[in-house]
């Protein structure tokens, strides 16, 4: 049994620390969530996973005798962790669940009597956490009942649209135009159709092969494939039947290139089609003089960048996780961003992929981004007094002449305008950004709140 973490705020995570992703699971009554909590904990082949559910109820922990215990945590004989919270207690348990110590994969939060998902969402992102990291709001569908829910629940419509992930459960009971309606209010969403709520739990995270490294470790790109034999779907005695199954319905792209040129790599990254779910890896950029590498994570609309350290021989992995994508199209994409296409970048060309970066300091952590004044308490492209990140389709990055003159530098000065560098007004009127990272839609999260703040209720 894992009890009683450290109190970790504040505490540094140190570059390339591993982050566990917090997924929030969400989804009408008797969608599906609790058979997916199910399945995930069944299914887990040597992985580690921990869910958050507001009281024991169906979830297989019977053995154990807890049912109906709050706030307490109970170790399922997979290593699989289990605990029960009401909402006060929740921002704590992330905080436990995500520690080293507690050695999990991946955190699944079922929404379910907890919290608003919206806000379970804001809780999350707004977490300094230095060991957590944004997994997505995964929205669960019932196919055979939605269309007629939706009449009598319209804002079983906006959940599907904030979501990361819409998971269209119980396709085997189907009702007639139910994808098309789903698809319709996904947008660019990826929908990925399951029974059973039978997703592989790969989908969720990054594998982490306890066999041959105990503990916590930098991921490699080979820990990201996905490969059949491995892939983890499943109970046990229908593994070899994939019929519904995940990733009958996804796409896995990996992309080995050398460095990438920034500035078309963070155009790749404005413009990543619908239907990408995820992408996690590692970018050299091709600067002469900027040895660094960057983390780069992505869960649907939501991008993290964060500096890693050099590369002995600089290239970029990257693993892109996708429902109805074009596979190679989009590898064709990425590779398209290497310099070996694009051609050399110069140092201004950082600027539009700077503007992903986390600043450490924000998560205790010990270093800035290069060429940024490392003092400051803002992120390439958001004020220093925490405006949200502005859009580099929109600012004309073109016009920035060197990294050492951004105006983040200067804790009064919000970019905005980059003709003169003077706070554009309606950047100052934008919400607080999230502190390890940047939503592309961030209205859809008006509001964020710090964790202390967080009103299980609104
Ligand atoms: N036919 C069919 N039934 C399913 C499928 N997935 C789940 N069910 C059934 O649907 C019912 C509700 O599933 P739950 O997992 O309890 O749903 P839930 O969302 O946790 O429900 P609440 O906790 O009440 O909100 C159960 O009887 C499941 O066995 C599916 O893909 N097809």
């Amino acid at each position: 049994m894992v009890l009683n973490g450290p109190q970790r705020r504040g505490r540094s995570a140190g570059r390339g620390a591993r982050r566990v992703p917090v997924v929030i699971l969400a989804g009408f009554l008797g969608a599906g969530k609790t058979t997916l909590l199910n399945h995930l904990l069944a299914g887990t082949r040597g992985t580690r996973i921990g869910v958050v559910v507001n009281d024991f109820g169906s979830v297989n922990v019977d053995a154990l005798s807890v049912a109906g215990q709050v706030d307490s945590m109970v170790s399922l004989e997979n290593g699989c962790l289990c605990c029960a919270v009401d909402a006060s207690g929740l921002d704590r348990m992330l905080s436990t669940l995500t520690d080293p110590s507690a050695d999990l994969d991946l955190v699944v939060v079922e929404a379910s009597g907890l919290a608003e998902p919206r806000s379970l969402v804001r809780l999350v992102l707004a977490s300094e956490d230095p060991y957590l990291e944004y997994g997505g709001l995964v929205e669960l569908v019932d196919a055979a009942e939605f269309p007629a829910m939706r009449e009598q629940h319209p804002e079983l419509a906006d959940q599907v649209a904030m979501a990361d992930l819409v998971v269209l459960n119980k396709v085997d009971r189907a009702a007639d135009g139910v994808a098309e309606l789903v698809g319709e209010l996904a947008g660019a969403t990826p929908v990925l159709p399951t029974e059973f709520g039978r997703i592989d739990p790969e989908l969720l995270f990054d594998r982490v092969d306890r066999g041959r490294h105990a503990g916590p470790r930098q991921l490699t790109f080979d820990d990201l494939r996905f490969e059949d034999a491995e892939a983890g779907c499943g109970s046990g005695d229908d593994h070899d039947d994939h019929t519904g199954h995940a990733h009958t319905a996804y796409d896995t792209v990996t992309v080995e290139t050398g460095p990438l040129h920034p500035r078309r790599f963070a155009a790749f990254l404005e413009t990543r089609p619908a239907g990408l779910y995820r992408m996690k890896g590692t970018v050299s950029v091709g600067v002469p003089g900027h040895g660094d590498a960057y983390e780069v994570h992505t869960v649907g609309a939501y991008v993290r960048v964060e500096r890693v350290a050099p590369q002995a021989d600089p290239a970029t992995g990257l693993v892109l996780i996708g429902a109805g994508v074009d596979a190679d199209g989009l590898r064709a994409e990425v590779e398209r961003c290497s310099t070996a296409v694009a051609g050399e970048a110069v140092e201004q060309d950082l600027l539009p992929l700077l503007r992903y970066v986390v600043d450490p300091s924000r998560n205790g952590g010990d270093a800035g981004v290069a060429g940024v004044d490392e003092g400051t308490d803002g992120h390439i492209g958001e004020g220093a007094d925490g405006a949200w990140p502005v859009n580099p389709a929109e600012f004309g990055a073109d016009e920035f002449t060197a990294v050492d003159d951004v105006v983040v530098a200067d804790p009064d000065v919000v970019v905005g305008d980059p003709e003169d560098g003077a706070a554009d007004p309606e950047d100052e009127a934008r919400p607080e950004p999230a502190p390890t990272g940047c939503v592309a839609h961030p209205e859809a999260f008006d509001g964020l709140v710090a964790p202390e703040d967080f009103d299980p209720e609104r």
